[in-house]
């Protein structure tokens, strides 16, 4: 990203230069291209991102909004709170003998990636196929990966008409921007394709829904030097305005939208898929937290402590049983939840009952399932779980979709029905 975001001009010299000097200082001068995205101290020494780093790029025909997401297992969280913001997916493969075999290994990363994104609403998906380099350019090493992705994508629930490849050696900056670098010599020697930006440019552009409620799921909030607070989050649906009154919920708050930036530019007023920043007044920051959602006063998003949902069950070892704890993962939240009924196994093509109140969910299963958040344990006492601000997939898509994990595991996604209740 970093040596792409370069090459569209979104790096200056200046910067590239100082990134070149100081990961050299510290010996990690091969992740100088990294640190135009992976900005704190933390994953600049362990070379690995490890929260969403957002930046913008243009192509002739598409602005991009860019969520670089952590790689890595152990920051699964952000990612998903990255990937439930996202239109499209561009993944990264790494071609090396070995590690694309250990990337794609059951329990493999780019999987699991594969499969969140998908679940999360994304639809299109334009594989980069990197590190060229390092298999001598090698034809047959790139059309093995395509070949092996290619089923599972299908698998995954990626239509091939919407999934594209692309070879490229990213440091070199090869098969990004042109075909005319002098390190890509050997590639043009068995590739005439598009590049990566030629993919991004084509993708198709996704449908917003301005006149559907207001919802800013937040993602992140800071603490202004002024009054106030700002927030951070993409809009899924509707439209916000200067000067708006916002109900934060969970929660009796309401704020006054002071201001609005997209990309450090001001502007006065933000549609549905916009990533905005939202300076607050009326509101102490400590009332709103991550994963609060921001909605009109009088169009409250729904709060919810147990309801049902449709979910499909991944790949897994230990079945899923009646009460069993797990987390569940809705945009930038995670909160523990029991599975309080299985309700019904169906045929995910044609939705036929195959059981009612099975015993166990195991691999593969599409099925009903009634959730619960659990109460909380704080120092030895148990606080009731508040509602979290969660609609009907049949009312808002991207306010409805859930993920489940256990144990550091995604287990299953799926969306929320129809029947929310609160205590
Ligand atoms: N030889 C070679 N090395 C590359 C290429 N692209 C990336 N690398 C190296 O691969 C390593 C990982 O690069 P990152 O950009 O940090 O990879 P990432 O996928 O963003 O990793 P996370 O930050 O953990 O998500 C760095 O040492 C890069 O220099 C390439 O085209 N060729």
């Amino acid at each position: 990203m970093g040596r792409l975001l370069y090459e569209l001009g979104r790096v200056d010299e200046k910067t590239r230069k100082a990134n070149e000097r100081a990961s050299e200082r510290i010996g990690k001068s091969s992740f100088s291209w990294a640190w135009g995205l992976d900005g704190t101290l933390e994953e600049r020494e362990r070379g690995i991102t490890m929260d969403i780093a957002l930046q913008t790029l243009e192509t002739p025909h598409r602005q991009i909004t860019v969520l670089d997401a952590p790689g890595h297992r152990d920051f699964i969280p952000n990612m998903i709170s990255g990937a439930s913001q996202a239109d499209c997916a561009l993944l990264v493969v790494d071609s090396t003998t070995g590690e694309f075999e250990s990337g794609f290994q059951r329990g493999g990363q780019t999987r699991e990636h594969l499969l969140l994104v998908r679940s999360l609403g994304v639809t299109q998906v334009v594989v980069a196929v990197n590190k060229l380099d390092q298999v001598e350019w090698s034809r047959d090493r790139y059309e093995a990966i395509c070949t092996e992705l290619r089923p599972f994508l299908v698998q995954s629930g990626f239509v091939p008409s919407k999934t594209s490849f692309v070879p490229v050696a990213a440091m070199q900056g090869v098969n990004l921007t042109n075909h005319s670098e002098q390190a890509g010599a050997f590639l043009r020697e068995w590739y005439s394709g598009p590049t990566l930006v030629d993919l991004l440019d084509k993708l198709d552009p996704p449908i917003r829904d301005i006149s559907a409620p207001l919802r800013i799921p937040i993602s992140n909030v800071f603490k202004r030097q002024s009054s106030g607070a700002a927030v951070s989050g993409r809009l899924c649906g509707g439209v916000v305005q200067v000067g708006e009154t916002l109900r934060v919920l969970p929660g009796d708050e309401t704020a006054i939208v002071k201001s609005i930036e997209i990309n450090e530019a001001f502007v006065s007023w933000a549609a549905s898929g916009s990533n905005v920043t939202l300076n607050l007044t009326n509101i102490d920051p400590v009332n709103i937290g991550i994963g609060s959602v921001l909605c009109p006063i009088t169009d409250l998003v729904p709060l919810a402590t147990s309801f049902t949902a449709r979910i499909i069950v991944f790949d897994i070892q230990i079945p899923i049983t009646a009460g069993a704890s797990m987390e569940l993962f809705h945009h930038s939240r995670d909160v523990p939840v029991t599975t309080a009924k299985l309700i019904s196994i169906f045929d995910r093509g044609t939705g036929k009952l195959i059981k009612a109140s099975p015993r166990v969910l195991t691999k593969g299963a599409s099925a009903e399932v009634q959730i619960t958040l659990r109460n909380l344990q704080v120092s030895g006492v148990s606080q009731v779980a508040r509602g979290i601000p969660v609609e009907p997939f049949s009312i808002n898509k991207d306010m409805g979709r859930i993920l489940i994990r256990r144990g550091g595991e995604t287990i299953a996604a799926g969306t929320s029905g129809p029947r929310l209740t609160r205590r």
